[in-house]
C-alpha cells in the first residue's frame, strides 16, 4: 500500500509535458540591457525612455547633428512613449534584417512582439487602387500589400515596398509579425531600421531570437531548430534534405512515438501498482509491458548503431587521401577540386601537414584531406607529417590510398595480378581501405592490367592523374561506394531506415534513454515502483531531444548559433 502511494505521489507529474508560454518565460535579458544602455543613440538623454531603446547598429539616429532638430525629435519621442507604456523587456517588439546586408533587389525586415501592428500604423503607408495612399490602421493579415515606408517622426518617405502582416499565433514566431520587404540598398536598409529604432516600444533582435520565440512559443521543438539552423549552413543535397527533415518535424515525430510508447508502458505498470495484477487488471500485464520495452530498447539500440551516418552528413565524411611518397595524392586532390590546392613537385616529401578542402562528391559533403607521403624519414618535419598522416588515416570515415601503378603492380600467371603495396603503407590499408592505382600511363601498353581489376576481392581503379585516362571511371565508381556506404535519404518519402541522430546532442540523449529502459528491464517485478522510475528517465531522456524537458544553457548554445534576424 505504502509503495502504491509513493507511486501515485510520483504520477502526478509523469506524462505532463512541459508547455512552453510566451509570455511566461524567465530568461534574462539582463546583457542585453547592459548593451542597449551602451549603445543609446547620441539623441537619447540618460533617463530617457531611449535609456533601454535602439541599439546604434545600424548607424546613429535619425536626427539631424542641428540643435534645434534633435530637440525636436527627442520632444516626439517622448509623446511617442507617453502614448504607449513600454512592455517589459521579454516580451518587446523584436526587429531585424533578415536578409544579409549588401545590394541586392530585395531586403526583408522583420518585426515580431506585441507591438508589430503598431509598427505598421506608424510607418507603412498603403495605396488604396487609385486613390492614392492611406494608412491603414489593420491591415488584412497574411495578404502582401503595396506600400510606401515613411519615417514615424518626420513623415519622410524612405522606400517604395511591400508589406505582409502575419497575425499571430498563425505566424514563425507565434507572435503578431510585420514584413518589410524593401529594397536592398545600404542606406534604404539602415534607414528603414533607423526608423523602426525611434519607435521605443522596439529593440534589436539577439542572435535567432525569432527562432527562439517559435520555439517558445511552442511552434517548434529543438530537432525542428536545429534543422532550421543546419537548413541555413546546408551546402550539398544531402544536408539540405537531412535538415530539411528535422525542421520540416519529422524527427520530432519519430521521437515523440519512441516517448509515447515508453509513457505507455509506464501507464501499464502505474496502473499495476495502483490497482494491482488480478483485481481490475488483467494477467500479464506486467509481461506485456516488459516485451514491448524490449522492442522499444531494440529500436533505440539500432538507431545508436548508425555509425553516426547522421552526425557525419551534417559534418561532411573525413576522407583521408595517403600513401607512398611521389605516389600523385595531392595531384588527386588537386584533380578532385579543380584547383591547385596543392603543391606538387617531383620531389618525394613535398606534402608535409594536412590539406583539408570541403567538396561536393556526388551530393555528398566530403572533407578530402591530402596527407604527407609515408616512409622512414630522418627529416623532422618530414617525420612529423608521417605521424601526423597516419593519426589522420585512422581517424577517418573513408581512406583512400594511392599507389604508383609501376610500383606496386606484379603480375605472375600462377597469381594474376598482386600489389605489393610498402611495407610503410601496408599496416593502413584495411578490408574498406579504397585504392587508386595512379601513374598508369608509365606502364607499357602490354603490362598493363585489364580494366576494372579486382586484387584480392578489392575493387581497384586504374587512372593517370596526368593524362586524365581512367579519370572518369574512377570518379564514378568512387562517388558510388560513398553513397552505398551513406546511402540515406535516396528518397525523398521519410523512410524507417533513416538516421534519426543528426546530432551528438542527440546521441547522449538517447543513450540516456536506452540505459535506463535496460534498468527496467533489469529490475526485478518485485520493484515495481523502482522499475516504472526507470521508465520516466527514459521518458525524459527523449523529451530532452525534443526541448520537451529543457535546461536553460543548452538553450543557449543552440540559439547562439544563429545569426541575427533568424
Ligand atoms: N607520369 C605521371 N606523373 C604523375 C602522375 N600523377 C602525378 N605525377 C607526378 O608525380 C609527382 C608527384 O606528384 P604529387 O602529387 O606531388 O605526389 P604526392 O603523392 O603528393 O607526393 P608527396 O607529397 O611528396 O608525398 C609530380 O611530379 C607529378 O606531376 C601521373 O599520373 N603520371
Ligand atoms: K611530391
Ligand atoms: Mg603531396
Amino acid at each position: 500500500m505504502a509503495a502504491r502511494l509513493a507511486s501515485r505521489a510520483r504520477t502526478a507529474h509523469v506524462t505532463r509535458p512541459y508547455i512552453p508560454n510566451p509570455r511566461a518565460t524567465s530568461f534574462s535579458w539582463n546583457s542585453r540591457k547592459q548593451k542597449d544602455i551602451q549603445h543609446r543613440p547620441a539623441h537619447a538623454a540618460p533617463g530617457s525612455p531611449f535609456l533601454s531603446g535602439p541599439s546604434r547598429l545600424y548607424g546613429s539616429s535619425v536626427s539631424g547633428s542641428s540643435g534645434t532638430s534633435q530637440e525636436h525629435v527627442a520632444t516626439s519621442q517622448e509623446k511617442l512613449c507617453e502614448t504607449l507604456p513600454l512592455s517589459d523587456a521579454q516580451k518587446r517588439t523584436i526587429y531585424a534584417l533578415s536578409t544579409p546586408p549588401g545590394k541586392a533587389g530585395v531586403a526583408v525586415i522583420r518585426i515580431s512582439g506585441p507591438d508589430a501592428l503598431e509598427v505598421w500604423r506608424r510607418i507603412v503607408q498603403t495605396y488604396r487602387s487609385g486613390k492614392g495612399k492611406a494608412r491603414e490602421s489593420v491591415p488584412e493579415p497574411w495578404k502582401m500589400h503595396r506600400c510606401r515606408i515613411v519615417h514615424p517622426l518626420s513623415g519622410d518617405i524612405l522606400d517604395d515596398g511591400l508589406a505582409v502582416f502575419f497575425k499571430g499565433p498563425r505566424s514563425f514566431t507565434t507572435e503578431d509579425v510585420l514584413e518589410l520587404h524593401v529594397h536592398s540598398g545600404r542606406a534604404v536598409v539602415s534607414s528603414v531600421l533607423n526608423a523602426i529604432a525611434c519607435l521605443p516600444f522596439c529593440r534589436p533582435a539577439e542572435p535567432g531570437e525569432f527562432t527562439r520565440r517559435a520555439f517558445e512559443g511552442g511552434r517548434l521543438d529543438l530537432t525542428q531548430v536545429e534543422g532550421l539552423r543546419d537548413l541555413i549552413d546546408a551546402e550539398t543535397e544531402v544536408q539540405r534534405k537531412l535538415a530539411l527533415r528535422n525542421a520540416e518535424g519529422t524527427t520530432r515525430a519519430r521521437l515523440e512515438q519512441l516517448r509515447t510508447e515508453i509513457i505507455q508502458c509506464m501507464a501499464l505498470v502505474e496502473a499495476l501498482i495502483d490497482f494491482g495484477e488480478g483485481e481490475d487488471i488483467e494477467e500479464g500485464v506486467y509481461e506485456q509491458a516488459r516485451e514491448r520495452v524490449e522492442r522499444l530498447r531494440d529500436t533505440i539500440a539500432h538507431h545508436l548503431a548508425d555509425k553516426r551516418k547522421g552526425e557525419i552528413m551534417r559534418s561532411g565524411i573525413r576522407l583521408a587521401i595517403f600513401g607512398p611518397p611521389n605516389a600523385g595524392k595531392s595531384s588527386l586532390l588537386n584533380f578532385l577540386a579543380q584547383r591547385e590546392a596543392a603543391i606538387v613537385t617531383p620531389v618525394p616529401g613535398t606534402t608535409r601537414d594536412i590539406l583539408e578542402l570541403s567538396l561536393d562528391i556526388g551530393g555528398l559533403p566530403v572533407i578530402v584531406a591530402d596527407t604527407a607521403g609515408l616512409r622512414k624519414t630522418d627529416d623532422v618535419v618530414e617525420s612529423i607529417g608521417v605521424e601526423r598522416a597516419r593519426k589522420f588515416v585512422d581517424s577517418s570515415d573513408v581512406a583512400l590510398c594511392v599507389l604508383p601503378a609501376p610500383d606496386v603492380l606484379d603480375h605472375s600467371s600462377e597469381h594474376g595480378w598482386e600489389l605489393r603495396i610498402p611495407p610503410s603503407v601496408a599496416p593502413l590499408v584495411k578490408d574498406d581501405t579504397l585504392i587508386l592505382l595512379n601513374k598508369i600511363d608509365l606502364l607499357h601498353r602490354g603490362s598493363r592490367p585489364p580494366f576494372p581489376i579486382q586484387i584480392a576481392r578489392r575493387n581497384v581503379w586504374q587512372a593517370s592523374l596526368s593524362t586524365r585516362d581512367g579519370t572518369q571511371d574512377f570518379m564514378t565508381g568512387f562517388a558510388q561506394v560513398l553513397q552505398q556506404r551513406y546511402q540515406l535519404l535516396a528518397d525523398d518519402a521519410p523512410r524507417t531506415e533513416d538516421p534519426l541522430i543528426t546530432h551528438a546532442r542527440h546521441r547522449v540523449h538517447l543513450s540516456n534513454a536506452l540505459e535506463h529502459l535496460q534498468e527496467f528491464l533489469d529490475t526485478s517485478p518485485d520493484d515495481v515502483v523502482l522499475a516504472a522510475e526507470e521508465l520516466r528517465y527514459a521518458a525524459n531522456a527523449i523529451g530532452k531531444i525534443s526541448g520537451l524537458v529543457h535546461v536553460e544553457d543548452v538553450l543557449d548554445a543552440i540559439f547562439r548559433d544563429f545569426c541575427i534576424g533568424k
